[in-house]
């Protein structure tokens, strides 16, 4: 397993905010975790990377590769994160510093987590930017606010999956972008997904995106998890109530089968 949460809980003073999570997160896997806003997702994901707000306190265990996050320093998270684990934000600015030309934070990246020259670090940023299909002298010139919430995102993938690390979680990436920019985007995520051959956790409120990507979906209402299963199991057949609610709340062109993996990949790619 690549990754394996158990009995996590995270509090702010006193108050539980999750309670007692348990996920587990296969190589190469994409789980989704949906639920309504509030539910705990972002704190769930935050956590694993390392990068929960001080006021906040978790509990429970979180194994990579079989060692327990929660036990790390931040400093350790820190090398640990861009290289091993990546994280992709709503917008830029949770992704990216917006006084940083993108370029600059390419390079900070690559500073950090390899030796490589000043030149052939350019050449990896600049071929990282085009495997994402943006202009990449431009981009890595330009600051985050020049550029379009879709090519931010670009970008974002691009310096998530630079370093081919073995997990990236995506949380709610899509939210920022009118629909058509955000299935390009899911769908690049997908493509450097099966390039990359990481596992995806990704955060989400919007089913149809759970239907079309995912292997896995967990759904999550005030902070615990109610029901794991495959997608098309637990969208067609859902057990718990809230999960039934949610699926309903689906407009009925949504409600069609599902078609998972490659294949939804491929017929986006048409
Ligand atoms: N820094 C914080 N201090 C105190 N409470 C917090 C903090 N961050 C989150 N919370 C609380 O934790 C709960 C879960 O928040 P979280 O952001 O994880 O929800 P979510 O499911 O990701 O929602 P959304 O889809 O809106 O992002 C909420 O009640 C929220 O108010």
């Amino acid at each position: 397993m690549l990754l394996s949460m158990n009995g996590l809980s995270i509090y702010h003073k006193k108050r539980c905010i999750v309670d007692k999570v348990s996920l587990a997160l296969a190589y190469g896997e994409w789980h989704a975790v949906a639920g309504e806003s509030g539910s705990g997702k972002s704190v769930t994901a935050l956590s694993i990377a390392g990068l929960l707000p001080n006021e906040l306190s978790a509990e429970g265990s979180i194994f990579y590769e079989g060692i327990d996050l929660l036990t790390f320093s931040h400093k350790k998270m820190r090398l640990l994160r861009g290289k091993k684990i990546s994280y992709i934000f709503q917008d830029y600015q949770g992704s990216f510093t917006p006084f940083m030309t993108i370029g600059s934070q390419f390079d900070e990246m690559l500073c950090t987590h390899t030796d490589l020259p000043k030149k052939a670090r350019q050449t990896k940023a600049l071929l990282s930017l085009e495997e994402v299909g943006l202009p990449p002298e431009r981009t890595f010139c330009s600051y985050p606010f020049q550029l379009s919430g879709g090519q931010v995102q670009r970008a974002a993938i691009a310096m998530a999956t630079m370093l081919q690390p073995k997990l990236i979680i995506a949380d709610e990436p899509t939210t920022a972008l009118d629909s058509i920019t955000a299935t390009a985007v899911l769908q690049l995520l997908k493509k450097r997904q099966s390039e990359t051959g990481c596992g995806v956790l990704f955060i989400t409120h919007d089913l149809r995106t759970v239907k079309k990507y995912s292997d896995t979906v967990s759904v999550m209402q005030y902070g615990r998890i109610v029901e794991t299963g495959r997608p098309h199991h637990v969208l067609a057949k859902p057990k718990h109530e809230y999960t039934k609610q949610l699926v309903s709340a689906l407009p009925p062109l949504c409600n069609v089968p599902v078609r998972l993996g490659r294949e939804a990949l491929k017929e986006g790619l048409k």
